[in-house]
């Protein structure tokens, strides 16, 4: 029996093969399609990503001059709630960790002339030193003083000085001291803590900030930063400016970082800033624009464990 094959009209075969072509070539362009949307909606994603990111930041920051540096504070105050950093911390030191936080300012606890000494200080001992980058600091509780790249210790670097007396002698650290106590007694004072349960603590040091590019980490001195965090020990963190904001550099205020608005404090000589060192004063130090900034960090806690004691010539 003759087999009969069974075979499409060709037509009906050439429509089959289009249709079949037709259809693979569509979900070969939808495929196509669909693959490029999605590269798209990527691409828009991470576009409106960046500019709502932009826009949101730009938008959020108001600058308010919270202390000028053309105004004269005997006693500036500005209350802000306490973060709950502190509350392990209560029942330990109960005497001494904020009840209240805030930030202080005072133009009145520290002398011009005392001002003027403390740079003297650090500007000599800065000869035997000095950060490659835009930030040096000078520690006189441990020596410690920038140097290039690295930190050398000026106690050891004065041994081997031909005139150590030019650089650094026993008054400065009298100076030192005296303008040390008087920050400890106010601190202690403005936030109601007994002074002899508030301890000098680590780091405490100098710091000079100018416009050279940073070398290393340690010339990264503009990231917003909580001090509790960064340096662990501290409860409050007091600011004596040794330089004026205008006169002897441009940018390097310092700034309060809240909800909505960024608070600054602009520097002049002889000007105590103090605050508690929770997240409620998250801050930063504008990037210096011109000339050299020069101020001291003076930290102080309530673990009698962490505290430091005076620092002397060695
Ligand atoms: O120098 C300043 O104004 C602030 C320095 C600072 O934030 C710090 O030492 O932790
Ligand atoms: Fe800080």
């Amino acid at each position: 029996m003759p087999t009969r094959k069974r075979t499409l009209k060709p037509n009906a075969q050439q429509t089959e093969d289009d249709l079949a072509r037709k259809y693979f070539h569509h979900e070969l362009a939808v495929s196509r399609v669909s693959a490029l949307s999605k590269v798209l909606i990527g691409l828009i994603i991470v576009v409106a990503t960046f500019f709502f990111t932009k826009f949101y930041i730009y938008a959020k920051v108001e600058v308010i001059t919270m202390v000028s540096a053309s105004n004269n504070y005997s006693r500036f105050y500005y209350e802000v709630p306490c973060s709950k950093d502190y509350q392990e911390e209560r029942k330990l030191f109960k005497d001494c960790v904020p009840k209240r936080c805030g930030r202080v300012v005072m133009d009145s606890v520290v002398t011009k002339q005392e001002a003027r000494k403390l740079l003297r200080i650090v500007r000599n001992a800065m000869v035997l030193g000095g950060s490659n980058g835009g930030a040096s600091i000078l520690d006189l509780h441990t020596g410690a003083i920038s140097k290039g790249n690295a930190f050398i210790n000026i106690f050891k670097a004065l041994e081997s000085h031909p005139e150590p007396d030019q650089i650094l002698t026993a008054e400065d650290f009298m100076i030192y001291k005296k303008v040390k106590d008087k920050i400890h007694s106010a601190v202690a004072a403005e936030f109601e803590v007994p002074k002899d349960k508030l301890y000098l603590t680590k780091p405490t040091f100098f710091s000079r900030l100018t416009t050279k590019p940073a070398k290393t980490i340690h010339d990264e001195y503009w990231h917003p930063h909580i001090d509790k965090e960064t340096y662990g020990s501290f409860h409050y963190t007091s600011l004596l400016y040794l330089t004026e904001y205008m006169e002897d550099f441009r940018g390097g205020r310092f700034f309060f970082i809240d909800k909505d608005t960024n608070r600054t404090v602009e520097p002049v000589t002889g000007r105590l800033s103090f605050f508690t060192s929770g997240s409620e004063n998250l801050h930063f130090v504008e990037r210096l624009k011109e000339g050299a900034r020069y101020a001291i960090t003076v930290s102080f806690t309530c673990d009698p464990e962490k505290a430091i004691g005076d620092p002397r010539l060695k």
